[in-house]
């Protein structure tokens, strides 16, 4: 559905120059929710904005939807970009329209017959859960229902995606939680594509089904987050279940043992017990629910050395990720 290559974006100033996009390629499958995920200033912000153009990549192909972006002439963009919504972290809704009026105005933006728009805005503030606050200023609203309006507005045109930029940074944890939930039920409900940008683990933990770690312009991981489990030594497994206790213990083995999927819920610790270390120690872990898949990590302590439990640690590896 967005299939980016070679991107480039440098900003130049007095300064000097910032490569801001540095050559990243991406692609997106219909229906996914990939996430970016990145500190302030790796340029997350500008590859978002790379695929609606409202940033001109300086090199490098986007297509959305098998359009081409960089391409299109003004009109054909203004068309094309009534196919991606996008949502922001301080909302962007006028404070001199309801919320019904905000809605209202991106159906008014796209063209849409004006017979047809009061039922649309009605069906569109159900879906985010609004009814009943269509009379309501923004100034009366929380963040997390400014936010929903933020995604009724982003929706109107039909979007087959959507663009989050860092849709839930300005949230409290709860209100996060619950905005997560809808735009996972949204991604379900009607198939949407979904990029977003975060600065925030529990995002990617929450709802996505894919996802890469951005620095200075590039990614340096990237994935399903099923694949990135399965990598050893992945930042993401890592951010995705920190481990606590200790890394080593004296006349043990610790080793982190990372499963997903059926492998998960399987009790693999009981067999190895069972049929390799009697005494193993579990000295931390936790077993989740991710987006796309259930997933497990355990820091554990084979008593003895490496050698003394050479077939207690191909047996995790047949099944996981041993690091
Ligand atoms: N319009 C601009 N002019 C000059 N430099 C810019 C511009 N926009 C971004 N940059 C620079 O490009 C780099 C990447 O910025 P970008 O906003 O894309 O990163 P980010 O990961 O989204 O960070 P943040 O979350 O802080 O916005 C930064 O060094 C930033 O200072």
């Amino acid at each position: 559905m967005i299939e980016i290559r070679g991107l480039r974006k440098t900003y130049r100033s007095r300064k000097g120059s910032v490569a801001a996009v540095d050559g990243v390629d991406l692609r997106v499958g219909e229906g996914e929710v990939f996430g970016v995920l990145g500190q302030s200033g790796a340029g997350k912000s500008t590859l978002l904005r790379c695929v609606n153009m409202l940033e001109r990549p300086d090199a490098g192909t986007v297509s959305v939807g098998g359009l081409e972006m960089t391409r299109l002439r003004r009109g054909q963009l203004r068309l094309a970009r009534h196919g991606i919504g996008m949502i922001h972290q301080h909302f962007a809704l006028l404070s001199s329209r309801t919320v019904a009026g905000n809605v209202a105005f991106a159906l008014e933006v796209t063209g849409a017959p004006r017979a047809g728009r009061k039922q649309r805005v009605a069906e569109l503030l159900e879906m985010v859960g609004l009814t009943g606050r269509a009379e309501a200023y923004p100034a009366q609203l929380s963040g997390g229902q400014k936010q929903r309006v933020g995604i009724a507005r982003a929706l109107a045109a039909r979007p087959k995606v959507l663009l989050s930029d860092e849709a839930t940074s300005a949230l409290d944890p709860e209100t996060t939680e619950s905005i997560l939930r809808l735009l996972h039920d949204l991604n379900q409900r009607l198939g949407l594509t979904i990029l977003l940008i975060t600065h925030e683990m529990t995002v990617v933990k929450r709802i996505c089904t894919s996802a890469a770690v951005m620095r200075d312009g590039r990614f340096v991981e990237s994935g399903t987050i099923t694949e990135l489990l399965r990598t050893p030594g992945s930042e993401l497994a890592r951010g995705l279940f920190p481990l606590d206790g200790p890394t080593e213990v004296a006349g043990a083995t610790v080793v982190d043992v990372t499963v997903s999927g059926p492998e998960a819920e399987a009790p693999i610790i009981a067999e190895l017990a069972r049929r390799f270390a009697s005494d193993v120690r579990i000295l931390g872990g936790s077993v989740e629910r991710l987006a796309a898949t259930r997933a497990g990590r355990w820091r554990i302590a084979l008593p003895g050395a490496p050698d003394d439990n050479r077939e207690a640690l191909k047996f995790l590896s047949e099944r996981g990720v041993v690091s």
